[in-house]
């Protein structure tokens, strides 16, 4: 596959959302990485003000409670795909927000709409002049609605499951408990942003492909989209959203 040139791609915004577990992050570092573009992964920086709240002792089940402390954690993010980053108040919280206790609580904390608007500012200052893939649930609806390329990356319940639990060592409960939490964090996720494509957005569904192939297709929309020749939707064999 031929690069456009940089410039073409230097101030691209490429969203990608989807459910839990689709891929996203695995996907938008490959691409990024692929095309020299920075990467930013918007729901690790849901998790980094959940942890803090947690950390802050700040009762999560109380909307008002988050809201009155949204506005106090610095949370940096880092955008290099090869080495993404996330921090609060001067902490590398990378592996802390991938515990537990923050999965359980990210949902109820990330439906504050005082903590939405702080980061979803955060978010837009970092885009910046683009250059950049963004993943996330809300991007190419809310976050970003003008980017250059919209995915909505998708699989089916079991394809996110096995492969989650598979990432987890196949924790205790196996595929079935796994499935459960998903479905059940996406049905809670649901109620802040519809877990839908955006008009717009071409829907890749990463069921039956490898994690390079998802790469490969993805890549070649944003390539296709930066020269201005984006291929129908059905030779590529996904869908797009009007
Ligand atoms: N097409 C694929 N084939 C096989 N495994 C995949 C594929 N895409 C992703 N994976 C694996 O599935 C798991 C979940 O992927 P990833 O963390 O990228 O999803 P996500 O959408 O970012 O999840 P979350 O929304 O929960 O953060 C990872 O272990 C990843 O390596
Ligand atoms: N743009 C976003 C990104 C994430 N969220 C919420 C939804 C998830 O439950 C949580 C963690 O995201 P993940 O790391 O699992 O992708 O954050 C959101 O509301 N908007």
């Amino acid at each position: 596959m031929s690069l456009p040139s940089q410039q073409a791609l230097s101030g691209m915004v490429v969203a990608i959302d989807g459910p839990s577990g689709s891929g996203k992050s695995s996907v938008s570092r490959g691409v990024a990485a692929r095309l020299g573009l920075r990467y930013l992964d918007t729901g690790a920086q849901y998790r980094a003000m959940t942890y803090w709240m947690l950390q802050n002792k700040v009762d999560v089940g109380d909307p008002a409670a988050v809201a009155a402390d949204a506005g106090t954690p610095v949370i940096v993010s880092g955008t290099d795909p090869a080495a993404p980053a996330i921090g609060v108040d001067g902490e590398d919280v990378a592996v802390q927000i991938r515990e537990a206790d923050v999965t359980g609580a990210v949902s109820a904390v990330a439906a504050v709409p005082e903590v939405r608007a702080r980061l979803i500012a955060l978010q837009r200052e970092i885009i910046g002049g683009g250059g950049i893939v963004v993943e996330g649930r809300d991007i190419a609806s809310v976050v970003a609605p003008a980017a250059g390329a919209k995915i909505f990356l998708t699989a089916s319940q079991e394809a996110r499951a096995a492969r989650r639990n598979t990432e987890n060592g196949g924790g205790a409960g196996g595929v079935a408990a796994t499935r459960e939490a998903l479905t059940r964090r996406d049905s809670v996720d649901s109620r802040t942003n519809a877990l839908a494509a955006a008009p717009g957005a071409v829907v890749v569904d990463a069921t039956e492909l490898t994690l390079e192939q998802v790469i490969e297709q993805v890549a070649g929309i944003v390539i296709h989209t930066a020269e201005g020749t984006a291929p129908d939707a059905a030779s590529q064999g996904v869908g797009l959203t009007r």
